[in-house]
């Protein structure tokens, strides 16, 4: 676990997740920050500092603090105070209670305030008039709230981008298939509220159970306790303390540790190396049966686009990337088919024997009974390479001069003496990305172009305008007033 983060970064920021020891580690609003340093051609440059594990953009959470820096109490108690500002305006326990209270209500009584991303109580009416509610709030809208509250998203890496039902189902399918009965979800709310509703419908037998690991705190309105846990997986912090982490534990420890599998899509501007980190560590808290053929490790999908293949497998040398290309619902780009603009680039990552994930012939995926595993329609075995060597879908070609297979729209450069683009700049020693140095994009798509530092504008700043909402009351936040037309819309008759 050590080598996580260490020595994969020659340019930039590095994180150094082993040299941080837990009692000194100052805490954000996001939990215990993370120890950096900048580096530059593999060498650290200048002083270590502490930053936020969770938002990658100084905007959304400022903490800052050299490693050698001295703080007083002073500033270490108004810190402390400041963070418990910043955490949700109501515990679990509360959103529970009015959850109870909001369900037994009549339909024409159930109302969701779309401002403040709120269920509201009939004593919360006043205060959200002239915000823009929506009434009769079916019990099959409780059952699947991704398609209720608004995703938190922008166009910068952090967003939350939402399965299909085509991917969701997709999910499913090969979980039962394996025969897994629990999952436990991070950062996955519309694959968790999925298996939900399709196991609701299930003889027990077959039924599989979920638990939702999430930072977006609103789902605790629509879970209880043992459904979500409020939790940041760049740093494996559970805001709940020790009786989440304990819920959580209890859930992958149950019936020995056997049937249970973790499925994570996280944000694709984070960081690998501090994922892989939570991810060892959920791996850790899980305890296996010491049946002898019992796999060691904890089965893991963890999705993300491909050109992050090499940086996970420095992670877990012992994943395999699937070519079924997961989609979103929310995104153009990342759709399946003809659908999106282009094909999508998101994968699975797993430790699961690629040769029993069963891709759907269906969508033109089929086995390659060489390299035993289901593959792309278009990723034809390469008898030179000894492998089906795509890795966007399309149909790449087999190079003799560099002696492996290349992307389609790429040809020999007798100069440079590689294949490369025809447009490429001859002679230039970047090879790939010029940001993170992956030979398989360029620049202009790097996921992490439009990260500033280390930091990034995302969800979280939308999170603190909605709790800023919330604690104002009936104020609405910045972020939610784009749709100005239909803030003007009625509000159901009825609210005072
Ligand atoms: C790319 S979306 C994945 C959603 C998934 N495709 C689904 O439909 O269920 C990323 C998810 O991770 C969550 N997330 C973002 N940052 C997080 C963090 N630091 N810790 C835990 N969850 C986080 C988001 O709230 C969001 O639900
Ligand atoms: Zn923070
Ligand atoms: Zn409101
Ligand atoms: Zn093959
Ligand atoms: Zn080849
Ligand atoms: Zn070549
Ligand atoms: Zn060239």
């Amino acid at each position: 676990m050590e080598e996580a983060g260490e020595a994969l970064q020659r340019e930039g920021i590095k994180v150094l997740l082993s040299a941080q020891s837990g009692e000194h580690v100052p805490h954000c609003p996001h939990g215990p920050t993370l120890l950096f340093v900048k580096v530059s051609q593999g060498k650290e440059q200048g002083r270590r500092f502490f930053a936020c594990s969770a938002c990658r953009d100084r905007k959304d959470c400022r903490f800052f603090q050299w490693a050698d820096e001295k703080v007083s109490q002073a500033r270490l108690q108004s810190r402390e105070e400041y963070n418990r500002s910043c955490q949700p305006p109501m515990s679990h326990q509360q959103y529970m209670t009015r959850f109870q209270e909001f369900v037994a209500l009549p339909l024409a009584k159930r109302r969701f305030c779309r401002d403040c991303q709120q269920l509201l109580l009939e004593g919360d009416w006043q205060e959200h008039s002239g915000h823009r509610v929506l009434g009769d709030v079916s019990i099959s809208h409780l059952k699947r709230p991704s398609q209720l509250l608004h995703p938190l998203e922008n166009k910068k890496s952090n967003a939350q981008y939402l399965f299909t039902d085509r991917s969701c189902s997709f999910f499913l399918d090969a979980i039962t298939r394996l025969g897994y009965k629990r999952v436990l979800c991070v950062g996955t709310p519309r694959l968790h509220e999925w298996i939900r509703s399709k196991s609701s419908l299930e003889e027990s037998q077959r039924k599989v159970k979920s638990l939702l690991l999430d930072i977006d705190f609103r789902y605790s309105q629509f879970y209880g306790e043992d459904e979500f846990g409020h939790y940041n997986m760049f740093n494996h912090h559970f805001f709940g303390g020790e009786a989440a982490h304990n819920m959580c534990q209890k859930f992958l420890r149950e019936d020995g540790g056997r049937g249970v599998i973790v499925v994570t899509d996280p944000p694709f501007g984070g960081l690998v190396e501090p994922l892989a980190f939570s991810f060892k560590k959920i791996s850790n808290m899980w305890s296996p049966t010491s049946d002898p053929g019992d796999s060691a490790e904890l089965p893991m999908f963890w999705i993300f686009p491909y050109f992050f293949e090499t940086r996970i497998l420095q992670c877990f040398p012992g994943f395999t990337m699937l070519d079924y290309q997961v989609d979103y619902d929310n995104h153009t780009m990342y759709k399946y088919g003809k659908t999106g603009r282009k094909q999508s680039p998101v994968r699975i990552f797993t430790n699961i024997s690629p040769e029993r994930i069963v891709l759907p012939e269906s969508e033109g995926y089929r086995f390659c009974a060489v390299c035993k595993r289901y593959v792309a329609s278009q990723n034809t075995h390469c008898d030179i390479c000894m492998s089906c060597p795509s890795k966007d879908g399309r149909a790449w070609k087999h190079c003799p001069l560099c002696k492996r297979c290349v992307k389609p729209s790429w040809s020999h450069c007798s100069s440079c003496n590689r294949c490369a683009l025809e447009d490429h700049s001859c002679g230039s020693t970047v090879k790939g990305c010029f940001l993170c140095g992956d030979e398989d994009h360029k620049r202009s798509s790097c996921p992490r172009r439009l990260v500033s530092g280390i930091h990034n504008k995302g969800q979280n700043q939308s999170k603190r305008k909605l709790k800023q909402c919330a604690k104002k009351g009936a104020s609405v936040p910045a972020g939610w007033k784009k749709k100005k037309k239909q803030k003007k819309k009625k509000v159901p008759s009825g609210t005072s």
